[in-house]
């Protein structure tokens, strides 16, 4: 704050007092002086002191804000009263100094006078003393008058110098106090009117921001622009901080400018004063050479009157005596007289000396006084170089300060008004806002009283609407059973229709196909045939056999090259297979001597199994699949006919030898009694059938390979299904079946048991033939009953059964008369048609046979009607369940024999109460697929689909 000042600071430059002391020293009485006057200052020093109250009134109605800026002002006037404190002190040192130096010389001045005026006292008394005599007394008279009136013009002269040092003492006092104290108070009341200025511009500045302000009324939480106004009063308050030290720095050069002016003028008042002084002593010191001039002169004519006197007496003859007397009497005293007089003149030209001297001095004095004052002088003006350099930087500064402020107050003031017409702008779109929102307001007001209102009728409008709902969906389900009941009678004709139509396509194609497979050379068979067997590339129904230079074709239905897959054969027989969930009986066989691949094509192997085991699967899938909708039943039972005996595979007596039986309920069926039937639930009891027939039956003989070419394996696989909407029914038996090997006895040159062995397969083998030929050949009786095989497929072989042959052939030349038997035998199947498929259904309330809407008519001549296979419970316990099967009655119509048509019906029989089912879960299911239809015509597709869909979809409304 005061770095500036260090610059300005007198200590560094010659003050007046130093120059005094350089030649006056100041004595106890000038110290003395010097102390009574700096107590005297102290009522000096109560002139600007006196404008505190009016400053500290100004203090407490001050804000907070200009608390710092007063003490800092407080600080810089005690610092200013300390330096005019100072400066008095200073001054009046100074004019202690030269009022010493003008009153020594005086002093010396006086006493000289004094001494002098003593000596000639002294010398006039010594005269009159001498002239006692009355004719000297007049003219000692005469000298002590003169010597009076000299003493009384000296005492004159005395005073006179007196009142004139009187007279410079107080006019010195007076231009001191003139001088000096009305400068610092004016200087003073200056500061105090600059501070007033500065507190007023303060003020106005903090007004017209707070007037610029936002409204009281928005407050901070209610005003968005608070902060912003908030932040412009920080950075106002900010740059006002910034502008306060610059203002004290203003203010100090200010003074420091003043306080230099005021010394400068001081200093050339000084300068004035000091020679004005010297002037004065010049002209008294002159005056007092004249004086001492004429005293010297009026002396020394004295002197000479004395000496002349002295000489006229002297020249006096008669009274020589008398006078010589009395110059004698007297010559000794005017000899001492004579004496004094030149000690006195001595003392008086000493005397003169001395005053020239002091003259020589007072002159030096003056030569200093001079050249002090010629330094002063150009002290004087680097200090007013100094001053302007200064004061131009201070106005710059001041200039800059002043731009500066008004640059931020302007910016300030700027950016307020403009957050101002934004906040403005903000709270008139926030009005307006509020305008156009309390409409909206009192309308949502509305609407949720409206709302609240329609709430609390919620309930019974609800319930209004449910019953009308309810009777609307009453209607409608009315209507759309009306509607259905329509449907499903047209459905009904269509499907009739449409059975019709597939069943005259089914009897035109003929419902037996033959597909044929040539098993590949297995490894270690080195006589293949592969050149004798080919196939014809853009036919896969031709079979070409070279044998004995005769190129020998057969049609087929199907041929299966040795590549070909299980997969693949699968994929041909499965729309077959699937047939039975809609109702027809299937009978798949497989035919063609000992090691042509029967068994490998039915049972298969364990990692790729044959079509026993994935029609069993496709089945489960296809019934899982129709779950929704229906509920199925699959049972499986395996039997082995070996020596037209009848075995039980899934049993657990496996010496029982089953037989075949008409049901003794008069319906006609046969039934196996004893046989065991399992439900399968899973694809795991798939396992387990087949696992427990593989076992038995390897149990049973010595040599499984050979045991099994000489029997014939069948799986026996009923899908009975309940359509849980409609409670229709349907019920298809898939007879999977591995035939004995067809070679010829005397071929095979067997004897004995083996002889025997071959007998009843050809038996049952001829018999299969002789059944197909009555079939093909449309007799009237059909030898089922010659062979235990034929009699238990009668069902699957006769009226709307599918049968497929698959025909095994041998690719080895050694079998190549055998697989030309078994091509033979094939093709003559393939010509046979049994007749149109018809199937089974059952109605719900019919337990009688009766015509029904699904009776199919057979073409004449009539097949011989053949009762069904029944099946009994088995009493056998089985780990797996086991049912009974009640024989389903199969009548045919005496009207139609009469006319020479049969009618099949299927009446459905309660399961015996002596049967242990595992049941499926009942589910409902989709009996339509595309895919079963797609590939072959062999199957109609389901009448039931469009029905069920009907159901589901009234269920559906139900639901709703
Ligand atoms: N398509 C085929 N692919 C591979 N190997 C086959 C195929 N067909 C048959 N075989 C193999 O030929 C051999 C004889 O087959 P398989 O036992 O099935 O004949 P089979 O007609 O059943 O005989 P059998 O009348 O004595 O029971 C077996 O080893 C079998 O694995």
């Amino acid at each position: 704050m005061f770095g500036t000042r260090k610059t300005w600071d007198l200590g560094h430059a010659p003050c007046l007092q130093e120059l005094w002391k350089k030649d006056v020293s100041l004595d106890a009485s000038s110290v003395d002086f010097l102390m009574s006057d700096g107590e005297e200052d102290c009522s000096f020093l109560s002139l600007p002191t006196a404008a505190f109250p009016q400053r500290t009134a100004l203090t407490t109605t001050d804000q907070l804000e200009t608390s710092q800026h007063n003490h800092n002002q407080q600080l810089l006037i005690q610092t200013l009263q300390e330096k005019v404190c100072e400066f008095q002190a200073r001054l009046r040192r100074e004019e202690a100094s030269r009022c010493l130096q003008l009153q020594r010389p005086q002093q010396s001045h006086e006493q000289s006078l004094q001494e002098k005026t003593n000596v000639i006292q002294e010398r006039g008394v010594r005269a009159v003393q001498r002239l006692a005599e009355p004719q000297e007394q007049q003219h000692s008279n005469c000298l002590i008058q003169e010597g009076e009136q000299l003493i009384a013009a000296l005492r004159t002269q005395v005073g006179e110098l007196e009142e004139k040092l009187l007279d410079q003492t107080q006019e010195v006092e007076r231009l001191r106090s003139g001088v000096g104290a009305t400068d610092l108070e004016k200087h003073l009341e200056l500061l105090v009117v600059e501070n007033e200025r500065l507190k007023q511009e303060l003020k106005a500045c903090k007004t017209s921001l707070l007037q610029e302000a936002p409204p009281p009324a928005c407050t901070a939480t209610d005003c968005p622009h608070s902060q912003d106004v908030e932040a412009l009063r920080e950075e106002v308050s900010r740059w006002e901080s910034q502008t306060r030290p610059r203002q004290r720095r203003l203010a100090e050069l200010e003074q420091q400018v003043l306080e230099k002016a005021s010394r400068v003028e001081t200093l050339s008042r000084q300068l004035e004063e000091s020679k004005r002084h010297a002037g004065e002593m010049q002209r008294q010191l002159e005056e007092s050479k004249c004086q001492q001039g004429e005293v010297e002169q009026q002396l020394s004519v004295q002197l000479r009157d004395c000496e002349e006197e002295l000489a006229r007496q002297a020249a006096r003859p008669h009274q020589v005596k008398y006078v010589t007397e009395i110059v004698e009497v007297e010559s000794s005293g005017s000899q001492q007289a004579v004496a004094e007089a030149q000690a006195k003149s001595a003392a008086l030209q000493e005397q003169l000396s001395l005053q020239r001297q002091l003259l020589r001095e007072l002159e030096t004095q003056l030569h200093e006084s001079q050249r002090t004052s010629t330094q002063l002088r150009a002290q004087i003006l680097v200090y007013e170089g100094e001053m302007e350099r200064a004061q131009g930087q201070l106005e710059a500064e001041m200039q800059n300060l002043e731009e500066e402020k008004n640059r931020v107050i302007e910016e300030a003031f700027i950016r307020a008004e403009s957050e101002m017409k934004a906040v403005h702008e903000n709270l008139a779109g926030v009005r307006m806002n509020l305008l156009t929102l309390q409409p909206a307001l009192r309308t949502l007001t509305c609407d949720y009283n409206c709302l609240k209102r329609q709430v609390q009728d919620f309930p019974f409008m609800l319930e209004k609407a449910i019953t009308e709902a309810k009777q609307e969906i009453c209607q409608v389900i009315g209507e759309v059973s009306s509607a259905n009941q329509e449907l499903l009678r047209k459905y009904k004709r269509e499907m009739n229709l449409r059975k019709k139509c597939h069943n005259e396509l089914v009897r035109l194609k003929g419902n037996i196909r033959v597909f044929c497979r040539v098993r590949p050379v297995c490894r270690g068979e080195h006589d293949s045939a592969e050149n004798m067997v080919s196939f014809d590339p853009e036919d896969d129904a031709l079979l070409y056999l070279s044998t004995k230079g005769k190129l020998m074709t057969f049609e087929l239905d199907k041929v299966f090259h040795p590549q070909a897959t299980q997969e693949e054969v699968f994929q041909e027989v499965q729309s077959l297979v699937t047939s039975c969930i809609d109702g027809f009986n299937v009978c798949i066989f497989a035919y063609g001597q000992t090691g042509s691949g029967k068994t490998y094509t039915m049972e298969g192997v364990a990692k790729d199994p044959g079509i026993n085991q994935r029609a069993l699967r496709l089945l489960f899938s296809e019934v899982t699949e129709k779950a929704p909708d229906w509920d199925f039943k699959i049972t499986v039972s395996m039997v082995e006919i070996y020596n037209e005996t009848l075995r039980n595979l899934l049993g657990d007596n496996q010496g029982e030898k089953l037989d075949i039986k008409m049901n003794p309920d008069g319906s006609g069926q046969l039934y196996v009694p004893g046989l065991t039937e399992f439900t399968v639930q899973s694809p795991e009891d798939i396992n387990r059938v087949f696992e427990l027939g593989h076992m038995n039956r390897a149990t049973a003989c010595t040599n499984l390979n050979e045991h099994s070419s000489r029997s014939h394996a069948l799986l026996i696989i009923t899908v009975a299904g309940v359509n849980s909407s409609t409670g229709h029914r349907t019920q298809g038996k898939l007879n999977l079946v591995d035939l004995a090997g067809s070679e010829r006895i005397a071929k095979s040159g067997a004897e004995g048991s083996r002889l025997r062995e071959a007998q009843c397969i050809n038996k049952s083998l001829s018999a299969l033939g002789d059944v197909i030929n009555a079939l093909r050949s449309r007799h009237s009786h059909v030898p089922f009953r010659n062979s235990r095989l034929t009699y238990l497929l009668s069902d699957s072989l006769s009226g709307d059964s599918k049968t497929l042959m698959m025909v095994q052939v041998s690719p080895l030349v050694s079998n190549m008369s055998e697989s030309v038997c078994s091509l033979k035998f094939a093709q003559r199947v393939r010509t046979i048609e049994l007749g149109n498929a018809t199937r089974r259904q059952w109605e719900n309330s019919s337990t009688t046979s009766s015509p029904t809407h699904d009776s199919v008519e057979l073409d004449s001549p009539p097949v011989t009607p053949v009762p069904l296979p029944i099946s009994r419970a088995s009493s056998a316990g089985s780990t797996l369940s086991a049912s009974s099967k009640t024989p389903a009655t199969r009548r045919r119509s005496q009207s139609q024999l009469s006319t020479g048509k049969c009618v099949y019906t299927h009446t459905h029989t309660p399961l015996s109460p002596r049967s242990q089912q595992v049941h499926m879960p009942l589910c409902h299911q989709e009996p339509w697929d595309p895919s079963i239809y797609n590939n072959d015509n062999m199957c109609t597709p389901p009448i039931h689909t469009p029905y069920a869909t009907i159901i589901r979809m009234v269920k559906n409304i139900y639901t709703i």
